[in-house]
């Protein structure tokens, strides 16, 4: 057979390869800081450098890898990740490893969307009225406009080919001063700019530097009236297909409308008060609401039916109880294909582990043993807070309720596993790498379960 000559960018590729295959780590460590993209890099057998070294045996390569931030995802042509890989031959040293490194560093569990604190919320601010007023006036304070809980957006020009579409429109005091006047107009205070690269230097130095404050603006303006301050410019707001729409802001952005919505859609439910049903007063830059009945029951102790609620969700992601599947369900309303981790509300006096159980057994019929907290993520439709787990079931027959789930199914890995790295799958569409759904069967993915 023809051998065609490599290119040198295929020849590097090559002979980092083959530096994990022998074990050379002097080698490997030396190209890879020379090119430190072939990290993840395949050759022609469609194996990485973490694969092979997996396969061979060498501890210390894969350690070495996974310092660098190795992605510990890629599956080769027979779906099994470099942890099979290693569990296959026998080198159970090194799936230890590659089960028990850690998950932030490894890029196992990325942050989530809708979790990124860009500003800082100084909540002790929230009661200073002084400095709130001097805030809402500064010329430099960012103003961010909502029809009722939709942010009101433009078209992202600057990168065709990034995921993110939509960017918040920014207001200065002058051009919604006059929204203010409105006694159904809402003001929510986000809190501040965290210092960063952009913050003018030679301010920060004299200390002279005060980070802009953010806030939101509800109201129930006419949508066509509030577009004309964007003054020709493409924007819009996110009232078509919410769930859509809120997933394609950039990391910063999509944590601002989180707090944002959650806040404002508070508002939109509790204009009275709920204990005597008089009218209440707003404060604390939006982030609470008073009774104007001064014999009202929620003055006095704790009520919070003063502060803004928020609904705590299960989602889960069930493991067969031999660990080789894992159940995802369907409701009617997905995408075509499309199957996603089981989830519900946590009913009132349940315990997380306890709400897992029902739930999965209420929608599926499964039995749950073994309950693990994994991570969290606000989701603002508008406002839950998902608290996201891996399950062992104890039970795999599946009976679905009709009313809640179309239909539910145990996958096995390596049906996740291609679906996850090579997408495009029409018999298994997963939910966008945004949702904690996502994020929960990717983990699943590369931690094998080791609960
Ligand atoms: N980020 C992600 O990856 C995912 C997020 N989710 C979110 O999780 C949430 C809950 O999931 P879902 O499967 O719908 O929950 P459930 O399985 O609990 O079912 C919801 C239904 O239960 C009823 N219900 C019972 N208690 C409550 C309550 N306290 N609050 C609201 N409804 C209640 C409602 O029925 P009725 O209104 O008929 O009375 C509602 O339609 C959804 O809002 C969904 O957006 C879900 C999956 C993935
Ligand atoms: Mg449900
Ligand atoms: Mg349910
Ligand atoms: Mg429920
Ligand atoms: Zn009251």
């Amino acid at each position: 057979m023809a051998s065609f000559p490599l290119s040198a960018k295929e020849e590097i590729v090559e002979r980092f390869l083959d530096a994990a295959v022998r074990g050379d780590l002097p080698q490997l460590r030396m190209l890879l800081t020379h090119t430190p993209s072939l990290i993840n890099q395949t050759g022609y057998s469609g194996w990485t450098a973490l694969m092979l070294a997996a396969r061979n045996g060498h501890y210390n390569v894969v350690e070495a890898l996974l310092s660098h931030g190795c992605d510990k995802l890629p599956v080769n042509s027979s779906s099994q990740t470099a942890y099979d890989i290693a569990k296959f031959w026998g080198h159970s040293h090194i799936s230890n490893l590659l089960a028990q490194t850690d998950d932030r560093c490894s890029g196992v569990l990325p942050e989530l969307y809708f979790c990124r604190e860009t500003l800082d919320r100084q909540s002790d601010k929230r009661t200073d009225k002084a400095w709130l007023e001097a805030q809402q006036s500064d010329p430099n304070t960012v103003y961010l406009l909502f029809s009722n809980i939709n942010p009101m957006v433009s078209r992202c020009e600057e990168d065709k080919s990034s995921e993110v579409l939509n960017k918040l429109c920014r207001f200065r005091y002058d051009g919604v001063k006059d929204l203010f006047q409105k006694p159904t107009t809402k003001l929510i205070f986000l809190g501040v700019e965290k210092m960063n690269s952009s913050s003018s230097c030679s301010q920060v130095q004299e200390g002279s530097w005060e980070p802009p404050a953010w806030f939101a603006i509800g109201t129930d303006e006419d949508a066509t009236e509030l577009l004309k301050r964007c003054r020709g410019k493409n924007c819009f707001f996110t009232t078509f297909s919410p769930k859509i729409d809120l997933l394609t802001f950039s990391e910063e952005e999509a944590g601002i409308v989180a707090h944002a919505r959650a806040v404002l859609v508070w508002h939109n439910r509790y204009s009275f008060c709920p204990i005597c049903g008089s009218g209440t007063s707003v404060e604390e830059g939006g982030h609470k609401r008073r009774c104007l009945n001064l014999k009202c029951r929620s003055l006095k102790g704790v009520y919070n039916t003063c502060y803004p609620q928020i609904d705590p969700v299960v989602i889960m992601l069930v493991v067969h109880p031999g660990r080789n599947q894992c159940l995802l369900g369907r409701k009617k309303s997905y995408p075509v294909g499309m199957f996603s981790c089981l989830a519900g509300f946590i009913e009132p006096g349940e315990a997380i582990e306890d709400a897992v159980r029902r739930e999965v057994e209420e929608e599926s019929g499964v039995k749950v043993g073994l309950v693990r907290y994994i991570c969290s993520q606000p989701w603002p439709m508008p406002s839950n807070l998902m608290i996201g787990c891996l399950a062992i079931a104890t039970s795999t027959n599946i009976k679905v309720d009709q009313n809640e789930i179309e239909e539910a199914r145990w996958f096995t890995r390596q049906q996740i596993a291609e679906s996850l790295h090579r997408g495009a799958n029409p018999a298994l569409m997963l939910p966008p790498s945004q949702t904690i759904a996502h994020q929960l069967i990717r983990y699943w993915i590369c931690k094998n379960a080791n609960l």
